[in-house]
């Protein structure tokens, strides 16, 4: 884990891999951590993971797995023996589900990944989790995920930044919310919808700030970098 607990964790969503390390190259690990999700992963597979976590970088393994409890254990072990600093899961597999998970990873004491479950995906409003027959506000389903989250042993969970306040007041200090649909002022929204500043998301409560198009497809990402750090 870096010691110097940058908090902006990059999505690197590219599908070429000359390209990232191009990107990852001009980046220094004590500013920024980097996400490699599904996109990457099924393009370069854990070979890439272990190259990025082999520049020193920590790397937040966005799988967000959701199988039954066995599976899913099995592929977070998978990704504890990568090495990386997060895995995520979603929390709408289950309290079962959840605590497999966690349990696998007792072995590795210390050094485990911190584990952490996804709620409600930041490109979802009420009118999406109405289709799905769930009648609650986005903030309400988010609580309820992440209460079950925390009571089935995890390190916190992925939210938008609109409910860190209520989470972290409702859930303590040490749960981590690690928050995307972070848009700086003025870029494109995009397909998100429950989005923040960096720093109204840091003010908010938000441990770890999630960002890609906004820095990866910015002329000059690692200007894009320095101003969001520094407004943090
Ligand atoms: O788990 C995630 O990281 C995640 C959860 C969520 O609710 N919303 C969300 O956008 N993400 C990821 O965060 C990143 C956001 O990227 P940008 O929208 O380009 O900033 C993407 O890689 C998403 O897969």
């Amino acid at each position: 884990m870096n010691q110097l607990d940058p908090k902006v964790v990059i999505a690197l969503d590219y599908d070429n891999k000359q390209s990232a390390l191009d990107f990852i190259n001009q980046l220094d690990p004590a500013t920024c951590r980097l996400k490699i999700g599904k996109e990457m992963f099924t393009h370069f597979g854990p070979d890439f993971v272990k190259q990025i976590v082999a520049k020193d970088f920590d790397v937040f393994l966005d799988l967000k797995f959701h199988d039954i409890p066995n599976t899913v254990a099995k592929a977070v072990k998978a990704a504890a023996d990568l090495g990386v600093w997060m895995v995520n899961v979603h929390a709408s597999g289950g309290r079962r589900m959840m605590e497999a998970a966690k349990g696998i990873l007792e072995p590795y004491g210390d050094k485990a990944p911190l584990l952490i479950a996804v709620t409600v995906l930041t490109s979802m409003d009420e009118s999406d989790l109405l289709e799905l027959g769930i009648e609650l506000s986005p903030l309400e389903q988010v609580k309820r995920l992440a209460t079950l989250t925390k009571s089935s042993g995890l390190d916190g969970v992925v939210c938008s930044s609109h409910e860190a306040t209520e989470l972290k007041a409702l859930l303590g200090k040490e749960f981590k919310l690690i928050t995307p649909g972070i848009r700086p002022e003025g870029s494109d929204s995009g397909d998100q919808r429950r989005i923040k500043t960096p720093k109204q998301a840091m003010d908010s409560g938000s441990d770890y700030l999630v960002i890609g198009r906004p820095i990866t497809q910015a002329e000059n990402p690692a200007q894009v970098l320095t101003e969001i750090n520094a407004t943090l």
